[in-house]
């Protein structure tokens, strides 16, 4: 992408994106843009390509093809680490916390790790006070083993490990996965705060539709490694969706795409 054509509303850019396991392409050419602050669902059905889309994005499975743009910067031969320390972080499925450690001793690792310069610049740089300010429900459990912690709080942990490298960009796989609605609840008030407080964009990867249209700004589906959808969430209905999802008209929402009013 010729600096001519780069947007500077967009804090992320991807062009043309390829990746695959093996002999199998997850990730068929892939573009789209990130408005700074914005906040975009990716939704899909089971191996729609979504995981395969956030770990390339993060650096931690390799692109076959395609450039990333994080901001001015081409970050597209950046190894993962060095994103993370740019402003790219990922919450990944599962959470991998570190489980023989405290949730305080995850904060801190990840606290170490960041760009010491990057955080200097920043006008509000995060610290492991913010985070608990912003996911009160992490405070009791701070001094707790990562790998005794419920789902809820692994998630919640695994976010505040995430804002401790200053991300510009947030990327959070299966924010749902496994936790109950309470629970969820909970995880997108602490997400709402962040947007608020920090501006911080969000590309989550969402089942719940409802949740997702309800939360976001837009709306991507992925079917098949391809973007199928792409649309403001105020200005596409559950019908365009589900239909783009399963690539097909008039389509029942199955198990797979749950649907909360
Ligand atoms: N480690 C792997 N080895 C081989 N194939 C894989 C691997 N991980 C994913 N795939 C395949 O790549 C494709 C995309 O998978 P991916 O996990 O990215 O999809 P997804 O949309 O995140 O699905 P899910 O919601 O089930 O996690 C699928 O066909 C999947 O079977």
């Amino acid at each position: 992408m010729s600096p001519a054509t780069r947007n500077p509303d967009h804090i992320l850019q991807v062009q043309g994106l390829r990746a695959g396991h093996g002999q199998l392409v997850a990730v068929r050419d892939v573009s789209f843009a990130l408005k700074r602050g914005a906040c975009v669902a990716l939704i899909g059905a089971n191996g729609a390509g979504k995981t395969t889309l956030l770990r390339c994005l993060a650096g931690v499975h390799p692109a076959l093809g395609g450039r990333l743009h994080l901001g001015a910067q081409d970050i597209t031969a950046l190894p993962a680490h060095r994103r993370v320390q740019q402003g790219l972080a990922l919450v990944p499925e599962g959470r991998r916390l570190w489980a023989d450690m405290t949730v305080r001793e995850n904060l801190t690792v990840a606290l170490e790790h960041r760009d010491a310069a990057r955080a200097a610049a920043a006008t509000a740089p995060w610290s492991i006070e913010r985070a608990l300010q912003a996911l009160p429900g992490l405070v009791p459990i701070l001094d707790r083993p990562a790998g005794a912690l419920s789902g809820g709080q692994r998630q919640a942990a695994a976010i505040a490990r995430a804002l401790m490298s200053n991300p510009e960009v947030l990327l959070l796989d299966e924010v749902s996965l496994g936790l109950s609605p309470l629970v969820v609840d909970e995880v997108y008030r602490s997400l709402q705060a962040l947007r608020a407080q920090a501006g911080t964009t969000l590309l989550l990867v969402e089942q719940d539709l409802g949740r997702a249209l309800a939360f976001a700004d837009r709306v991507m589906c992925l079917r098949e490694g391809q973007i199928v959808l792409e649309a403001a969430c105020a200005e596409t209905t559950r019908e365009a969706v589900t239909e783009a999802y399963f690539g097909m008209a008039h389509a029942a929402p199955s198990a797979a795409l749950e649907t909360t009013p």
